[in-house]
């Protein structure tokens, strides 16, 4: 039976990749990305965007929306302090599946916590059943059209504290409009546009950081 592109990158992962060595993973999934069959990872141009941003915030609690294969999971997961905490929701059970085995081969479960299910549904429970109180990063990768709602919906379950940083990928390709209007024109987000290019292509693509202001 025909293999799955994820259950490709998870095989280039385990040929390619060092157990336990995170960066390794990130290596592999873009080498395989870029020189077999592209995939949307945010990829190592963008990547390295994520990485500054992640350094700079050093959040002892990120939320990732979408997390397909796990790619800026484990990257992200990779440069959290000791006892910080990732979550990442994911509604696709397949991507599921291939993410979690993408996470244990970098050996960050301890650090990551997939969760199965739609941000809609899960984001209203986050304090209650996961004890969660702010996040101090969000990485913004899933449906393009569930950026807006979503935030909305991090502001009201009050999920966002003065300074919480939200990253969004993809906000020239595909694009989020909606978004993107909102959290330049909002007197409660500080934002700035860093230019880059669609994963693995030259197509111009970019990543906007927002800060929330309270
Ligand atoms: C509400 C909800 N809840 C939970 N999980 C959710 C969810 N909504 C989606 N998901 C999950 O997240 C991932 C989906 C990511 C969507 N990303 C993109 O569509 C995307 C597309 C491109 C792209 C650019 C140019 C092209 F020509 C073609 C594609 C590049 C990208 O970087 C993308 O991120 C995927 O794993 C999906 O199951
Ligand atoms: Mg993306």
């Amino acid at each position: 039976t025909q293999s799955t592109r994820p259950q490709r990158i998870l095989g280039a992962v385990q040929k390619n990749a060092t157990r336990g060595d995170p960066r390794s993973v990130v290596r592999a999934i873009d080498q395989y990305c870029r020189n077999q069959e592209w995939a949307m990872n945010v990829g190592d141009e963008k990547g390295c965007i994520l990485d500054s941003v992640v350094s700079e915030v050093n959040p002892a609690t990120v939320l990732e929306l979408g997390t397909y294969c796990g790619y800026s999971t484990v990257r992200i997961a990779s440069l959290l302090p000791p006892h910080a905490k990732l979550i990442t929701l994911e509604f696709n059970p397949e991507f599921a599946v291939i993410a979690r085995q993408v996470i244990a081969w970098a050996g960050l479960e301890d650090k990551i916590q997939l969760v199965e299910g739609a941000s809609g549904d899960l984001i209203p429970k986050m304090k209650e059943q996961f004890g969660v109180e702010t996040f101090d990063l969000v990485f913004l990768d899933h449906w393009k059209d569930r950026y807006l709602p979503d935030t909305k919906l991090m502001e009201e379950c009050g999920l966002l504290r003065k300074g919480s940083v939200l990253l969004a990928d993809n906000v020239i390709c595909p694009g989020t409009p909606e978004y993107l209007e909102f959290v330049r024109s909002s007197p409660r987000y500080e934002s700035q546009y860093f230019k880059s290019h669609l994963e693995y292509t030259k197509v111009e693509d970019g990543m906007e950081k927002s800060v929330f202001l309270g």
